[in-house]
């Protein structure tokens, strides 16, 4: 490994406002040799790294400008900004500058890290409160400076607030990660919007309703809880759940029994942060005049006092990222998302549509407060054994699971920097001399882009070459579904850049593996595309259920399984149904339509007789080709068995007249005796058939009967209640009259 003796870790005096100015700092590759990883975020991969000139120790930020969606002259501007930032707790960029289409941002090291790394390490409960001021304190100066300049932090958390080994502390991603994601994105779609969920302010998870620098209070109020607690709140929630309940519920605080050990003075200090309404929030400068900050110890001391006894940077963040691998290599897919989620990957890019879509499946079984307690819980499941030995215990065991990631490391550590610089290595926005230059920066980004490693390897024969070759390649390669793959992969996902809209601006290569991408991570919130942004949020269960809700919606069941549409019957059929002329009672056409309609779903006629009957012949008596041959025989037929119904009929009525005359059926039994037996034995049939038509005909008019005499006593009922209603209303207006009078 390539460290110990250049390494050198930066002093209080470099971490403070007498930092080297920039032109100290070379925009040639060459000068720089990148060192162990020490962090990563949504974009970009941080090095620590030696400045050879100077020998001097500082971090390289490597944003992969092929992954950043947005506008370079955006880029351009922020990375000026970020040059002129000049403050003691504020991250600067000492320069930056292109190499192949990675955009390098060199920056002072901050040896001990973010304090979400720290936390993670030792401190997976969250900090003493002496502690958290300190950091609080110095993030709020950093705010406060901000704030007068103009600019809006939007990812303020402790993953973003860095700890030097001293105890200096320092706002970072001010400038790049922030600005250049959020000012494209958000001019591009009203809808979508950028950030880190359980950070977001209401405002901010508003479309249309505009946010100021006040979204940065709600963020560092936010921020507090996670110091305190060793996570944000809600964190355990998926994302869209997250919005959702920012949006809907209480803010959340400390609590003035769960959170007994911390000071009244800490709890008003975060209430006052998390208020909704954004005017009623302090500002940073009247935060800082809190009582809770009234004796906060300086950093160096009560920060200081956390570091102590810790691996150097690289081993820890080495360590968390072997943690990682293996929860990965031991949970499903949708497992790593949410263990990404937790970890507080910022740069979400949600499209509030289709987070209202998702809001309407989430199971409102979750609680509408998230408890503490449980949250609690899950973190020490997620972090069991988080100290640092016990990393290495884990790393040691599942190395057979990781050797990707081992191999990867082990590329760059082998590799011996230095050499010939790449042709492509240039001077980027924020260096004065070239910043209008964007022909050559947009010949080194679109070379990169087209050529992609190809004219990388090409062009750069020197092991520095190489070196960065493989920076990129690593980038590329965590971007897969193994554990940094799957974290960088989804956050370029929430980044906005694996968004269906922009599909087809990427190129097919490109396309084909963020499409990969996507499937990898296809989450909760079933954006389709963006589902996998929501992956991330997606816990796990809820990913699965949220599609699986999406693609069952009873809606769309009810109208494929009991409804006949035009998808599911053949029209053809459907015309052939014959228009009966006489019209069956509604029931009967009701049966038979129906009948019909499931016969035509399943390409079948209907098999009911009289149906068969009916559209059998209208068919043939429509088809003129029919012979009459084939006509007269079923004519013939017709005659028969209306001439038989006929009969029928009239032998129903005759008997029905007889039996009007006096002693009727008893006569015409007696005459029908003196016949044969045969006549004998209808008789008798037929006589009791005549005697069910009669009790028929009884009964049926006895029912009707009833049914008349049982409407008239509802209409009688109504006229009652009418009457009723009348005197009532009748008695109110007098008694308002009388009161009025
Ligand atoms: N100057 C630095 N010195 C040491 N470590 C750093 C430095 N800058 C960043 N890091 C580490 O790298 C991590 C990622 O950096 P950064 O937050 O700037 O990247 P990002 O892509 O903007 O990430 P995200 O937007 O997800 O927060 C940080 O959380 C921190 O741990």
């Amino acid at each position: 490994m390539v460290r110990g003796g250049s390494m050198r870790r930066p002093s209080l005096a470099l971490a403070a406002v007498s930092e080297p100015a920039a032109p100290e700092f070379t925009l040639s590759a060459d000068d720089y040799r990148l060192m162990e990883e020490v962090g990563f975020g949504a974009n970009a991969v941080v090095y620590r790294a030696i400045f050879l000139p100077a020998n001097r120790t500082i971090a390289v930020k490597c944003l992969d400008l092929d992954r950043i969606n947005s506008n370079l002259d955006d880029v351009r501007k922020e990375a000026q900004i970020m040059k002129l930032i000049d403050h003691p707790n504020v991250i600067k960029a000492y320069c930056s500058f292109v190499v192949d289409h990675n955009l390098w941002v060199i920056m002072p090291f901050m040896a001990e890290g973010s304090c979400l790394h720290l936390m993670k390490v030792a401190h997976p409960d969250g900090l003493e409160e002496p502690v958290i001021c300190s950091i609080l304190k110095e993030t709020l100066k950093a705010l406060a400076y901000l704030h007068g300049q103009g600019h809006i932090h939007r990812d303020v958390k402790a993953g973003n607030i860095l700890v030097d080994s001293p105890g200096v502390v320092k706002l970072g991603d001010f400038g790049v990660s922030a600005c250049l994601f959020d000012r494209g994105d958000r001019q591009r779609s009203r809808n979508t919007f950028v950030g880190t969920p359980c950070w977001m302010a209401p405002e901010v998870l508003q479309p249309g309703t505009g946010y100021n620098f006040k979204a940065d209070i709600w963020s560092f109020g936010i921020t507090a809880l996670e110091l305190a607690h060793g996570h944000a709140p809600f964190s355990k929630y998926p994302p869209m759940k997250v919005l959702l309940m920012t949006l809907q519920n209480a803010p959340p605080g400390l609590d003035y029994d769960r959170d007994r050990k911390f000071s009244k003075s800490f709890k008003e200090m975060v209430a006052m942060c998390l208020v909704k309404d954004q005017t009623k929030r302090p500002t940073a400068e009247k935060l800082l005049k809190h009582s809770f900050f009234k004796n906060t110890k300086a950093p160096q001391l009560t920060v200081k006092s956390i570091l102590t006894d810790l691996p150097p940077l690289w081993d820890r963040v080495k360590a968390l990222q072997q943690k990682d691998a293996a929860h990965l290599a031991s949970s499903e897919q949708e497992a790593l998302s949410m263990s990404e989620y937790q970890r507080g990957v910022s740069a979400w890019h949600f499209d509030i549509e289709d987070l209202k879509a998702q809001a309407l499946l989430i199971n409102d079984d979750d609680p509408t407060e998230l408890k503490e307690d449980d949250d609690s819980a899950r973190i020490n499941e997620v972090d069991k054994g988080t100290s640092f030995e016990s990393h290495f215990g884990q790393s040691m065991l599942l190395n057979g699971n990781n050797h990707r990631l081992n191999h990867e490391r082990t590329c760059t550590t082998a590799v011996n920097p230095g050499g010939n610089g790449p042709e492509t290595s240039d001077e980027f926005a924020s260096d004065l001399g070239n910043a209008d230059s964007p022909r050559m920066v947009d010949g080194h980004i679109k070379q990169g882009t087209e050529n992609d490693s190809l004219s990388s390897t090409s062009k750069q024969g020197s092991e520095g070459g190489n070196r960065r070759s493989e920076v990129r390649q690593r980038q590329r390669t965590f971007s897969g579904p193994v554990m940094y793959s799957g974290t960088r992969s989804s956050s370029l996902i929430e980044r906005g850049y694996i968004i269906d809209k922009d599909a087809g601006a990427r190129s097919p290569n490109k396309q084909k593996s963020d499409t990969g991408r996507i499937d990898d991570l296809s989450g909760p919130l079933s954006l389709s595309t963006r589902a996998s942004a929501n992956s991330l949020s997606a816990p796990i269960r809820s990913s699965g259920g949220y599609v699986g809700s999406l693609g069952d919606k009873p809606r769309v069941e009810i109208k494929g399984r009991f409804s006949v549409t035009s998808e599911n019957v053949d029209l053809a059929k459907v015309q052939e149904i014959p228009v009966v002329k006489i019209s069956p009672k509604p029931q009967e056409v009701r049966t038979q339509v129906s009948t019909m309609k499931r016969s035509a779903s399943v390409g079948a006629w209907p098999v009911k007789a009289k149906s068969m009957s009916n559209s059998h012949h209208r068919k043939e008596f429509r088809d003129s080709s029919v012979s009459a041959s084939i006509l007269i025989p079923h004519l013939e037929n017709l005659v028969q068995q209306t001439t038989f119904q006929q009969d029928i009929i009239t032998n129903l009525m005759s008997n029905l007249q007889q039996n009007e005359k006096p002693n009727g059926p008893q006569t015409r039994v007696q005459t029908m005796v003196g016949d044969t037996g045969v006549e004998t034995g209808s008789a008798e049939r037929e006589r009791k058939l005549l005697a069910k038509v009669f009790e028929l005909q009884s009964r049926m008019i006895s029912l009707t009967d009833e049914l008349i005499a049982s409407k008239l006593k509802h209409v009688q009922l109504q006229e009652e209640l009418n009457t009723h209603y009348c005197q009532e209303e009748t008695g109110d207006t007098g008694e308002d009259d009388s009161g009025e009078a």
